[in-house]
């Protein structure tokens, strides 16, 4: 699968210039409010008809100003999840279903929906109403309603936006289940770096209407945000590894990077298993001298490769760990204390550790 935008359009005062591709697996729109990316998102659905440019799905073209090509929204196949659910209230969680299905061409149609009820673990509220769901349960109906209707992509804006950290935390396995069970490509729009950290393969970083950044989520969002348009507090980097044992008793798994080593918490990977471990720059400390009699289970030694301009009293200092970067985020002061400058070796502190599936 491939997706190609190419588009301009206005809005008010609002200018989106936008060209990306995007492949298989999960694609994430990132960037801040207002940067654009619900206006990308409605034209690749055919909500919006974009001033100038193309639309290109899999070699077919959805749209094309130029040539007065624009195939309407309900013929592309695109399942669209919203960050409120909007299901009909006045329809069981069932009949909710059945509107989707309905729109499945009619070879699909037959298929069983129990695989999707099933992934979605929605069973047990098919005869309930919206009105009786909550925030994350309300969301895994809205996912199986655009499942059920076969789209041929799902494009998903800000789906967990509107729910509290413990729901975002109870939905997002059933997103993995969908991005590793379903192989449809997805194009999934967010603020959230954890988020993006956890479900996307590419990145697209908007700003002002533009395109900043894209590429691999692994390199886009490891760079400092010094030279990207992160907010500074969420920097951090992603890193690739595999899983190398799992202590059943202490609940941890020990992922074998480039070469570090690092203690995660969880075992729920196989042992071999390719695994992206995420470390926020801020749960980074650092040390020039090793540390001891800390709770802290990831020490790393290493030697400074960068270090960012300060701003509000804060800088991002990188450290190369034999060939794994990782960031940290200090005070002014005490980079100034600890006379940090590029080639000193230090120990990287590291207080979180996450494990992306
Ligand atoms: N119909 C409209 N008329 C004028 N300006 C608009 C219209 N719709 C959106 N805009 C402006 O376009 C810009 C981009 O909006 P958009 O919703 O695409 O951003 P976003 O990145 O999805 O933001 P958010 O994360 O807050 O949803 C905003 O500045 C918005 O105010």
């Amino acid at each position: 699968m491939t997706l190609s935008v190419d588009i301009h359009h206005k809005l008010g005062m609002f200018s989106l210039d936008a060209a990306f591709t995007a492949d298989g697996g999960v694609t994430a729109l990132f960037g801040r409010s207002g940067s654009g990316k619900t206006s990308i998102i409605r034209i690749i659905a055919g909500l919006t008809r974009p001033d100038r440019g193309r639309v290109v799905f899999d070699g077919t073209v959805l749209a094309d100003i130029a040539k007065g090509i624009l195939v309407p929204g309900h013929r592309r196949r695109f399942g669209y999840v919203f960050q409120d659910a909007r299901l009909f209230p006045h329809m069981t969680v069932s009949q909710n279903l059945d509107y989707g299905h309905w729109f499945a061409p009619k070879p699909e149609r037959s298929k069983n929906r129990d695989p999707i009820v099933e992934m979605l673990d929605i069973g047990n509220l098919l005869h309930r109403r919206p009105g009786a769901l909550s925030g994350g349960e309300k969301q895994r109906v809205a996912i199986g309603r655009a499942l059920l209707s076969a789209p041929r992509m799902l494009l998903m804006d800000e789906p967990l936006a509107s729910l509290d950290e413990a729901r975002k935390a109870e939905i997002l396995p059933y997103l993995e289940r969908l991005r590793d069970e379903t192989k449809i490509p997805i194009i999934y729009v967010s603020h959230s770096i954890a988020e993006v950290a956890r479900l996307a393969s590419r990145v697209v970083v908007m700003r002002d209407g533009k395109i900043e950044a894209t590429g691999l989520a692994i390199e886009v969002l490891s760079q400092p945000s010094g030279t990207q348009t992160f907010d500074r507090r969420e920097a951090g980097v992603l890193l690739e590894g595999k899983v190398e044992s799992a202590s059943e008793l202490h609940r941890l798994s020990v992922v074998a990077l480039k070469a570090a080593r690092m203690s995660v918490p969880g075992i729920t990977h196989a042992i071999g298993k390719k695994v992206r471990v995420h470390i926020p720059a801020r749960d980074v400390m650092l040390a020039t001298i090793e540390p001891a009699g800390l709770s802290a289970l990831n020490i790393l030694q290493g030697h400074i490769s960068w270090i960012g301009d300060a701003t509000d009293g804060m800088m991002e200092v990188q450290i190369d760990c034999g060939g794994d970067a990782i960031l940290s985020r200090i005070t002014q002061l005490s980079c100034e204390r600890l006379a940090l400058e590029v080639g000193k070796s230090v120990y990287a502190i590291i207080k979180t550790v996450a494990l992306e599936p």
